[in-house]
């Protein structure tokens, strides 16, 4: 770099971290080389997991999904490009991509992506709980475990006292649900049911409240996700909320993680956890409520048949053995849109095979059922079936970092140096190892 570029790249490096839309460039070999804080913050990542990292090991997506990828294959711009997926931390993510392959002296050197974050836009526009019309109640909801049983039973009382609710639980667990649903059970029931999308809500959002809301006599409002609100936001929601309490009122919100939690690390405003928290209603994620899996799938399977004259009748032991022992982060949503998938495509089947499951699901399943991987594992055959490339480089990474962290007696420091890499790489690694050796 000569002298000029090196003085202008401070001044790049700001503009790019400013900007307030996701800036994502990878290198020719698919390398994280830019990414930006607007990105991080619509990944809901940390700088240190991308940083020398590959973008497919980075998301819960294949190749084919990737724009990033697909540009850098083909050397073709994509634009207006959405995507939903869920990132590292569980979230969902909606974007619109405009994806560029970027060529020096005509050569292609990498590809950048700009991201658009439509995520509370498609919310509002595609909430899943107007997928139909019915007003939704709490048959609707399924719970097989004892966690949910004891969930919908609160929520009863919650219902029946009229008080302020607080919904806690990973995104998809079905918090809109119980809030729409303690709105229905209401006697008389309620004015309108509104909800507040707070993911990225602005000051004119929380204006419109005042606006929309105080023209009702009795109303229900659903915050959904106050901890997705800044602290300046959510002073401004609460400030509202003490205005807008009158019998008939009922005030309903959500957050995604542990309130105590949200408190200490300055995401959400003790005032509003007070306000909202006379019921705390927590979801477990489905990964520790498995009951509801299958049971969620019967449910589906029948409303299909009765719907749409599907044929499909459940899932092989196979399939039942995968989604038990899958993490789902996207937690019931994720099965929903796993299953919408699965039977868009079907045609006469009456059970759901392995062969069924999209190749990204299978992709991301992969490992849930290894025995630990063998150096024979590694050579090439005629009579085997040749692994997709990123799932073979996966599987020979988990295999060389197993063998040089044994041979370096597990010491972190040690291994990282030979292998030339930080610590928290190598660490990094490890922990997606332990927790699975798929993606
Ligand atoms: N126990 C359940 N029974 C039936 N359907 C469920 C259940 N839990 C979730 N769902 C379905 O899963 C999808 C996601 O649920 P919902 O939108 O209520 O989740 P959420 O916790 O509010 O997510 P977020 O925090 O991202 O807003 C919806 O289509 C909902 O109908």
């Amino acid at each position: 770099m000569d002298k000029i570029e090196k003085a202008l790249f401070p001044l790049y490096e700001f503009a790019v971290n400013r900007a307030g839309v996701g800036i994502h460039a990878i290198d020719k070999n698919g390398r994280t080389v830019i990414y930006n804080h607007k990105m991080k913050a619509i990944e809901g990542l940390e700088l240190e997991e991308v940083a020398d990292r590959s973008i497919i090991e980075l998301f819960n997506f294949n190749q084919e999904e990737s724009t990033l990828l697909k540009v850098l294959q083909s050397g073709i711009e994509q634009l207006n490009v959405k995507q939903t997926y869920w990132n590292r931390k569980g979230n969902e993510i909606t974007t619109i991509n405009d994806t560029y392959p970027v060529f020096s002296n005509g050569e292609l050197i990498g590809a950048v992506e700009i991201a658009r974050d439509v995520t509370a836009l498609e919310k509002f526009i595609l909430h899943p709980l107007r997928k139909n019309s019915d007003p939704v109640t709490f048959n609707q909801i399924i719970a097989a475990s004892e966690e949910m049983q004891a969930v919908v039973s609160t929520a009863l009382k919650a219902s029946q006292a009229k008080l302020p609710v607080l919904l806690i639980g990973e995104s998809g667990t079905g918090k809109d649900l119980l809030a729409e649903s303690i709105h229905n059970e209401f006697s008389p029931v309620n004015g309108p049911f509104y909800t507040l999308f707070c993911h990225r809500s602005d000051e004119s959002l929380i204006d419109r409240l005042d606006e929309d809301l105080t023209e009702h006599d009795a109303f229900t409002l659903f915050c959904d996700r106050i901890d997705l609100l800044s602290i300046p936001l959510q002073q401004k929601l609460f400030s509202f909320l003490k205005k807008a309490v009158q019998p008939g009122n009922q005030f309903i919100a959500s957050i995604g993680d542990d309130p105590v939690e949200l408190i200490a690390k300055g995401a959400l405003l003790k005032d509003l956890y007070y306000f909202f928290a006379s019921f705390a209603i927590r979801i477990s994620p489905l990964r520790k409520r498995k009951e509801d899996i299958l049971a969620f799938i019967t449910s589906y399977l029948a409303k299909r048949r009765e719907r749409f004259g599907s044929s499909l009748e459940g899932i092989t032991t196979e399939v039942e053995e995968l989604f038990l022992r899958y993490e789902w982060p996207g937690n019931m949503r994720e099965l929903e849109f796993l299953l919408d998938e699965i039977t868009s495509l079907a045609s006469t089947e009456s059970v759901i095979t392995y062969d069924m499951l999209p190749l990204h699901f299978r992709m991301k399943s992969n490992g849930l059922n290894d025995t630990p991987l063998q150096d024979t594992d590694f050579v090439v055959q005629h009579q085997k079936d040749l692994l997709p490339l990123d799932q073979y480089l996966k599987d020979a990474e988990a295999y060389y970092l197993q063998k040089a962290m044994k041979l370096h007696e597990d010491n972190i420091t040690k291994t990282a140096q030979a292998l030339g890499m930080s610590r928290q790489n190598l660490q990094y690694r490890l922990r997606k190892l332990k927790n699975g050796r798929g993606d």
